[in-house]
């Protein structure tokens, strides 16, 4: 659905030339609802925006549903962007206009008959759940309510792709996750492909199907979002992966154990797909004289099935604790020593 070949975007500016994209290519494929995540500077946003031409690129092609944005004359293009919706961080509805009046506007620019908007209205206002609040203004809304109203405005001319610009990152986790909930229902009943930009890993974990890593205008990292949490390559990966997988806390447990103890290892199982269903703890303390201290766990949900990682002190004698461990790791479970190596 979508091809970048050696995007690159430069900006000139006072302070000299900066290089925002730096010769990217990659492929989202319809219907996926792809992430790309970094920390802030990483050209993320000027990324999303040569999607559709809101940023063109300095050199690079980018191809939406087989059409080279960057050859399209005014007009093609325009039509073209009615294909490519987007909704963003601070939400860009029209103030002075209410729900139904901000959900209409694409539609009036697209020339739809009156009677046929009302129609398409009613039919978004409900799909996003606003029902009961087409009259309200968006002052009156909560930020989750804004962004309903921002995503059924982006839904009205039927797009293939969605782009989401931080589209979470104002909101609590609670309204967060309802967002994100409606976006995957949205992407599973109309098949739409969603690209979306983050600093969360939460969003990618939860939503994604496919991840990419950005770093100082590059991918660095990219594929299934269950392979970049088990094999996470490069350390900004890392870090990322932890932001879902280890409560802040767990550093500050690890090391207050290992003063508190001077035997047996402390381990971090990592634990992907199927894997993290089974009962692996309990085959370990009866097939082997150990005793088993849980510290910390997490298993949370994918678009991909289950991702977890478990702290545990694996106690006893030296011999029968790596035996332990090695039956762990013919599980193919992911085993790092973190203490008493
Ligand atoms: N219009 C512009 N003119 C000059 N430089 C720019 C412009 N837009 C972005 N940049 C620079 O490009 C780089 C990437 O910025 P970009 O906003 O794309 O990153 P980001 O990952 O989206 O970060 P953030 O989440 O903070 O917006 C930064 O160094 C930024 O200063």
């Amino acid at each position: 659905m979508i091809t970048l070949s050696s995007l690159k975007k430069v900006f000139q500016t006072k302070d000299g030339q900066v290089t925002a994209v730096d010769n990217i290519n990659l492929t989202i494929n319809k219907g996926e609802i792809y992430g790309i995540i970094g920390y802030s500077g990483a050209g993320k946003s000027t990324l999303i925006r040569t999607l559709n031409m809101l940023e063109r690129p300095t050199s690079g092609t980018v191809e939406v549903a087989g059409k080279n944005l960057s050859a399209l004359s005014k007009k093609d293009l325009r039509l073209a962007r009615q294909e490519i919706s987007m909704i963003f961080q601070h939400f860009n509805l029209l103030w002075s206009r209410t729900v139904r009046e901000n959900i209409s506007f694409p539609l009036e620019i697209a020339g739809v008959p009156k009677e046929k908007r009302k129609e398409r209205v009613e039919e978004l206002v409900k799909l996003v759940g606003l029902e009961g609040r087409g009259e309200s203004y968006p002052s009156q809304l909560s930020g989750g309510q804004k962004q309903r109203v921002g995503i059924a405005r982006a839904l009205a001319n039927n797009p293939k792709v969605l782009l989401c610009d931080e589209a979470t990152s104002a909101l609590d986790p609670k309204t967060t996750d309802s967002i994100l909930d409606l976006l995957v229902d949205i992407n599973e009943k109309f098949g739409l492909t969603i690209v979306l930009i983050t600093h969360e890993m939460h969003v990618i974990r939860k939503i994604c199907h496919r991840v990419a890593v950005m770093e100082n205008g590059k991918v660095v990292e990219e594929g299934p979002v269950l392979d970049v949490f088990r094999q996470p390559t490069q350390e900004m990966t890392k870090e990322f992966v932890k932001q879902v997988t280890e409560p802040e806390e767990t550093k500050e447990t690890v090391k207050h154990l290992l003063e508190q103890t001077k035997t047996g290892k402390v381990v971090q199982l990592t634990f992907v797909g199927g894997d993290a269903e089974k009962p692996l703890i309990s085959q370990m303390i009866r097939s082997f004289n150990i005793d088993i201290n849980i510290l910390q766990g997490k298993i949370s949900q994918t678009q991909n099935g289950p991702y977890g990682a478990l702290f545990v002190h694996v106690d006893g004698e030296a011999s029968e604790v790596d035996r332990a461990i090695q039956f762990v790791k013919d599980k193919q479970v992911k085993v790092e020593v973190i203490g008493h190596d």
